[in-house]
């Protein structure tokens, strides 16, 4: 039977001090009880299932054993989740990839199966070819991933080099990859896992170009997992993290597929050779537009989970006293410390409301899409861009400063947060480099700005740009809706200075292009103004709304918690705002006590905050983070694992010191 260990004191009296109920912020968050007790009982099940304990930790095997073990896991993974879904509802994405995480320390070599190839099948597929592989894509029959990017291009898609050449002799397209450059490379899963891929190459049809699509592409042998004759293909060695991603190459050396294999939803190649234009050759990138949605809740969790970690750890460290002659602190009693934490609290709410939004948004435009409308495609492609973005990077910085809040065991591996920031911070370059996604919203911005200036609706997201052009600057109050208020005027000055900057280049005899280079740093400015405000507006919006469903107790909490967020970036950026809006110095020194004043009041709360998001201890794989706050044991059980501790001289001394320290003696 496992050993049950006392929970920390400090952490059984900061749960004492809550002042709302744990669990309904927990239904809140996860979207309903239903869905709470879903998620549980699907994590319970999984931490019975013995051969997913590892009996040496990942860290110490090596790269190969550490991809086979990941393979092996998820294998399992996949199997209790049939069990699972047999018996009952099939699970919510949300609760499979949450459960990914207790199974696979860093990235399942399955990531992109579930994430990327089946997602494609539905978004680019036609009816006839979502029946001939959706099932077995669904059931794993098959094993899939997204093979976009080439050695030469990740970002500029319509530059990819691989070719796929329509023969209407054979009805094949035959593939190809000329140069080195066009070699496949980066996707998930595609080193030695995959059977199957979707490749985006660039069509040709009796030697006329027709741009990328996608292509359904069988590369290994079901039966062998040999790759196929005119296949090269293999894993691209060890990154940053993504241990067990199994990131893969991929070239094509005059290899055929048949032609129901271009995935045929907006364009369609015909048997004689035809080309037919979809209704936007835009269609084509759905998957990422997709997949950037679901990066502003993964940004979320990323998140909760480092900020569990922190605060946590931070109500059980004692360090330095305040006062003479007084017992050393818990450091969350530190005022700096707070102001490192909260944040990490408020910033996983506020990507939390704006999923939950911008999803909506995403499937009024896939349904608009099916009745052929799509008025709402460049707003949500927009909002897509910029939210990303911002919520990756945002992630990326709240995660590595969640791990510098917990001194030097945030550096052990054991504390998680290493592999958590090798996980976040990549999701910033991928589907999508930041800078990238934020000139594309820029671009919607300029034209935007455009449509203002001659007097024309505008789209939700941009339509404080008609306000700012017709209103005077409001009156500034210290009040959120206000603050969001001056948010949108720094952004609106923002898109006018980057505006007038292109203007001003092409006036002076510069290209458009040329031009919009020049403004490139003021573009960016306007686009990360823009999500800064869109996030607070949604985040507020979406708590006023939440809060007169929930108890009074728990909508004083959300309410402290959205503040803060706003006036931490309001502190943030007093400069713009200083700038842009009607903001005062006084206004900004009241803010700064107000910002004390929200640190206060969350800090009873902080812990049950974290404990509300729910992140199991096999989810979180902390030493510093677990739910019953051993902190020091666990560091010291964890270190006992090392290999260099399982012999009392290693063999190096024998071989290699003992022989240089005699050399070395006078
Ligand atoms: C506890 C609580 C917490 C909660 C708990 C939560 C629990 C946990 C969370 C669980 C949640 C659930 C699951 C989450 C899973 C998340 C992960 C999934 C796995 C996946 C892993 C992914 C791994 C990585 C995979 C990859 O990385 S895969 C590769 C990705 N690669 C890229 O992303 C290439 C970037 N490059 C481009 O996207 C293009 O190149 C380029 C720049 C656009 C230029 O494209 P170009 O064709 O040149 O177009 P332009 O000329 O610029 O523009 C011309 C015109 O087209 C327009 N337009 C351009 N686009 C688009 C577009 N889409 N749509 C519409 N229009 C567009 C543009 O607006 C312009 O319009 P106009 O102005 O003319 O009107
Ligand atoms: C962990 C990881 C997993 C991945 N998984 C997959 C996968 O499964 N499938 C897949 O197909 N791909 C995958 N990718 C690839 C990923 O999508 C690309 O790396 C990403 O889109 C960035 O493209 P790039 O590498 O070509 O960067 P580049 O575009 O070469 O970026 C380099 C620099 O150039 C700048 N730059 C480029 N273009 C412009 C411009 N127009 N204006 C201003 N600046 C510019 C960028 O801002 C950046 O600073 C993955 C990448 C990573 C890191």
């Amino acid at each position: 039977m496992a050993t049950v260990h006392k929970i920390n004191e400090d952490l059984v009296k900061e749960r004492q001090k809550c002042t709302f109920n744990v669990q309904e912020l927990t239904y809140l968050l996860d979207g309903g009880e239903e869905v709470t007790k879903e998620r549980r009982e699907f994590e319970n099940i999984l931490r019975n299932v013995k051969e997913l304990q590892d009996e040496v930790p990942e860290v110490y095997l090596s790269h190969k054993e550490r991809y086979e073990n990941a393979v092996r896991k998820t294998c399992i993974l996949q199997n209790v989740r049939n069990d699972f879904e047999k018996k009952r509802e099939v699970l919510s994405p949300r609760n499979i990839f949450r459960a990914g995480y207790a199974v696979i320390k860093d990235v399942s070599p399955f990531f992109l199966h579930n994430g990327m190839f089946v997602p494609t099948i539905i978004g680019q597929g036609t009816p006839e070819q979502q029946a001939e592989w959706l099932p077995k894509a669904k059931a794993m029959a098959i094993i899939g991933t997204y093979a976009q990017t080439e050695l030469g291009h990740g970002t500029f898609i319509r530059g990819l080099e691989t070719t796929a050449t329509y023969d209407a002799k054979t009805e094949e397209f035959i593939l190809n990859s000329p140069k080195v450059t066009s070699y496949k490379w980066w996707p998930g899963g595609l080193g030695t896992t995959v059977n199957h891929c979707i490749t985006v190459a660039q069509l040709y049809i009796n030697g006329k170009k027709y741009g990328i699509h996608p292509f359904i592409v069988q590369i290994r042998d079901l039966e062998t997992h040999k790759p196929l004759p005119g296949i090269k293909v293999g894993e691209i060695g060890p990154k940053m993290g993504f241990a067990t991603a199994n990131n893969g190459f991929l070239g094509f050396q005059n290899f055929r597929i048949p032609r129901k294999n271009m995935l045929m939803k907006n364009a369609q190649v015909l048997k004689d050779g035809t080309f037919v234009k979809g209704m936007n050759e835009k269609l084509t990138y759905g998957t990422m537009v997709m997949v950037r949605v679901n990066i502003v809740s993964d940004s979320a969790f990323h998140t909760a989970m480092a900020a569990t970690i922190a605060v946590r750890y931070a109500a059980v460290r004692h360090q330095s006293q305040l006062k003479a002659k007084e017992p050393e602190v818990q450091i969350i009693d530190y005022l700096t410390q707070q102001h490192k934490l909260f944040i990490a609290i408020a910033t996983s709410h506020a990507f939390s409301n704006t999923y939950t939004w911008l999803y909506q948004a995403y499937l009024k435009v896939v349904e608009d899409l099916g009745k052929q409308k799509q008025d709402h495609l460049p707003e949500l492609h927009a909002l897509s861009c910029c939210l990303k973005a911002t919520s990756s990077r945002d992630a990326g910085v709240i995660v590595e400063q969640c791990r510098l809040a917990c001194g030097g065991h945030g550096y052990m591996a054991s504390s998680n947060l290493p592999i958590i920031y090798g996980y976040t911070t990549a999701a910033i370059t991928y589907e999508g480099e930041h800078t990238v996604l934020l000139l594309q919203t820029a671009r919607y911005l300029m034209k935007a700005w455009m449509s203002a200036l001659e007097g024309k609706v505008l789209a939700p997201s941009v339509a404080y740009l008609v306000d700012w052009l017709k209103s005077d600057k409001q009156r500034w109050q210290n009040t959120p809706e206000v603050i969001v208020k001056g948010f949108q005027h720094v952004a609106a000055g923002k898109i006018k200075d980057a505006f007038d900057a292109i203007q001003k280049h092409v006036k002076a005899g510069k290209d458009y292009e040329d031009a919009w280079n020049l403004a490139s740093v003021q573009l960016i400015k306007a686009s990360e103004a823009h999500s800064r405000a869109i996030l607070c507006d949604g985040y507020l919006r979406e708590t006023v709304r939440t809060s007169s469903s929930v108890s009074p107790s728990l909508a004083k909490v959300l309410n402290h918690l959205v503040q803060l967020y706003i006036v931490y970036w309001t502190l943030e950026t007093a400069g713009d705002l200083l700038v842009y809006s009607n903001i005062g110095k006084d206004d900004i020194a009241v803010l700064k006590e107000k910002y004390e004043e929200l640190l206060a009041l969350i800090r009873p709360n902080a812990v049950g905050l974290v404990d509300a998001f729910d992140i199991s201890d096999e989810i979180l794989q902390s030493t510093l983070g677990s739910y019953d706050g051993r902190v020091y044991e666990r560091l010291m059980e964890e270190a006992m694992k090392s290999p260099l501790n399982k012999e009392p001289v290693n063999q190096s001394f024998h071989k290699y010191l003992k022989p240089f320290i005699k050399k070395a003696k006078l």
